[in-house]
C-alpha cells in the first residue's frame, strides 16, 4: 500500500483528526484559515475550532485575481499562471499559519482547500442549451500539498454538478451535520459576497432540508466602495451608507430580476450581480444623478431586502425559527438593522458564535467538515436530490510526493 494511503487510512480511523479548513470567497478579501479539531462524522460530527485567521491579501493579489474575476472575456494564459500561484501562495500562508500555531505539517491529517472561485454559472445564468451547470475554483491543491508537505483535498464542486447539483451552495452539508438541533428550527445565514442560507428542520428530516444562494450580500457594495471610495475596500460599519438616502425608484429597479423569481434552490455570483447591474437598474430607473452616499444606502437596503425575502420566504408557516448569521455582513450594522425590521416574526438574528462557531470562520469550517466526511464518512442522507442536495461526498486528494 502506497505510504499516503496508508496514512490516509489511518486518519480515516482516529478519534481525533486535525483539519485545517481554507476559503477564499467572492470577496477577495484574505485567505481564511480554520485549524479544526474533529471527531466522529456524519450527525455525531464534533469539531472544536483551535486557531482562526483571516491573512488579508495584498493589492498584488487582488489586482491579478480582479483581472480574471467572474468575467466571460480574460486572458487564458493569466488564467492558467494563476491556477499553481494561488495553490502555492496559499500553501505559504498555511506554512506561516503553523508556525505561529507551533504545528508541524505532520500535526495535520489534511487540509481541505475551497480555492478561489473565478467563475460560476449555473445553466439559469448561461442559458446554453448543450452544457449543464459550470463553476471554476483556482488554486491548484498538489501545489498546496507539495508547498505544506500536507495531504490536502480540494476542488469540491466538481462532483456536486457530476451528482446534479449546481456546484454550491455546499455549506448545507456541515450546516445539517453540525449545526441541526431537535431544540428548534434554524435557518443559517451566510453573508459574505453572495448570501446564502440553510434550512435545518429540528426534525433532521433530511427531505425537508433545503438551501439557496439569495442573491447579493455585500459584492454589489464593496464593488460601488472600490469603485468611488478609493482606497476602501468596503463600508466599514455601514459609514457610508448611514450618510445616504434609500431612493425607491433604483431599489425597485435593483429587485427587477429574473433571478429573484426563481424558486429555490439556485446559485449565483459576481458575474450577475456586479456594478453593471446596478448601471443597468439605474438608467431603467433614471436615477444616474443619485449622490454615491444615496447609491450606497439604497444598495445595503437592496441586500436587507433580497435577504429578508428569502428568511421570510423559508419561515413562512414555521413558529420556533431561528436564524444564525455568519460571514462579513454581519459586521455591518445597517444591513443587519434593516434585514431585523423586514423580518417582524424574529426577535433577533443571532451568530454562529451562539453555537460555538466564530462566524467569520464558518465557511472555513465547513470545508473542514467536508474533508472530513471525504475521509471518515458513511453513505450519508443530507438531503433532497431535487432539492440540489445529491447525497455525495466531495473532494480531491493530492498527496504533498
Ligand atoms: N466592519 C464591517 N463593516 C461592514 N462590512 C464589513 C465589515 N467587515 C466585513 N464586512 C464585509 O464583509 C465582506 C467579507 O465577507 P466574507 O469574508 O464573509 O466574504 P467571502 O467569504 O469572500 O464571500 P462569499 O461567502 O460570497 O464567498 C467584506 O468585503 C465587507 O463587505
Ligand atoms: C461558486 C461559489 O464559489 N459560490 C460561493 C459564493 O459565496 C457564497 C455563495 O456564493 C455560495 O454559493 C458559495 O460558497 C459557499 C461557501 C457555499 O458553497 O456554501
Amino acid at each position: 500500500m502506497h505510504q499516503h494511503i496508508l496514512a490516509l487510512y489511518n486518519s480515516a480511523k482516529k478519534q481525533q483528526k486535525l483539519i485545517i479548513g481554507l476559503m477564499s470567497g467572492t470577496s477577495l478579501d484574505g485567505l481564511d484559515v480554520a485549524l479544526c479539531k474533529m471527531s466522529g462524522n456524519g450527525m455525531n460530527t464534533q469539531i472544536e475550532l483551535l486557531a482562526f485567521e483571516t491573512v488579508d491579501y495584498d493589492d498584488d493579489y487582488k489586482q491579478k485575481i480582479k483581472t480574471v474575476f467572474a468575467k466571460r472575456d480574460c486572458d487564458l494564459e493569466l488564467v492558467t499562471l494563476l491556477n499553481p500561484w494561488i495553490g502555492v501562495l496559499h500553501g505559504k500562508i498555511v506554512n506561516q499559519c503553523l508556525a505561529k500555531w507551533q504545528l508541524g505539517a505532520k500535526d495535520i491529517d489534511v487540509i481541505a482547500s475551497h480555492g478561489q472561485t473565478i467563475y460560476h454559472c449555473p445553466k439559469s445564468q448561461h442559458q446554453h442549451a448543450d452544457f449543464k451547470h459550470g463553476t471554476l475554483q483556482i488554486g491548484d491543491s498538489d501545489h498546496l500539498a507539495v508547498t505544506t508537505g500536507i495531504t490536502t483535498i480540494g476542488d469540491f464542486r466538481q462532483k456536486h454538478i457530476a451528482a446534479g447539483g449546481e456546484g454550491a451552495p455546499l455549506a448545507v452539508y456541515g450546516d445539517y451535520l453540525f449545526f441541526t438541533s431537535p431544540a428548534e428550527n434554524r435557518i443559517l445565514l451566510n453573508m459574505g459576497g453572495i448570501a446564502n442560507l440553510t434550512y435545518l428542520p429540528k426534525s433532521a428530516d433530511p427531505e425537508a432540508v433545503f438551501s439557496s444562494d439569495i442573491g447579493p450580500g455585500n459584492t454589489i457594495m464593496d464593488a460601488y466602495i472600490q469603485r468611488f471610495f478609493t482606497p476602501l475596500h468596503y463600508d466599514r460599519d455601514s459609514l457610508v451608507a448611514n450618510q445616504g438616502s434609500i431612493n425607491q425608484r433604483l431599489l425597485d429597479a435593483l429587485c427587477e430580476n429574473t433571478f429573484f423569481a426563481l424558486g429555490f434552490p439556485k446559485t449565483t455570483g459576481p458575474e450577475v450581480f456586479n456594478l453593471q447591474y446596478l448601471a443597468t437598474a439605474q438608467a431603467a430607473s433614471e436615477t444616474t444623478h443619485l449622490s454615491h452616499f444615496d447609491v450606497m444606502a439604497t444598495l445595503n437596503r437592496f441586500s436587507a431586502q433580497v435577504i429578508a425575502n428569502a428568511i421570510n420566504q423559508c419561515s413562512v408557516n414555521l413558529s420556533n425559527v431561528q436564524v444564525y448569521a455568519s460571514g462579513g455582513g454581519i459586521h455591518n450594522p445597517l444591513l443587519m438593522k434593516h434585514i431585523l425590521a423586514l423580518c417582524p416574526q424574529l426577535d433577533e438574528i443571532k451568530n454562529t458564535q451562539a453555537l460555538g462557531i466564530n462566524p467569520d470562520a464558518k465557511e472555513a469550517v465547513l470545508f473542514a467538515i467536508l474533508a472530513n466526511e471525504c475521509l471518515a464518512g458513511e453513505k450519508q442522507r443530507f438531503g433532497n436530490q431535487t432539492q440540489g442536495i445529491p447525497n455525495i461526498t466531495m473532494g480531491k486528494i493530492s498527496f504533498a510526493d
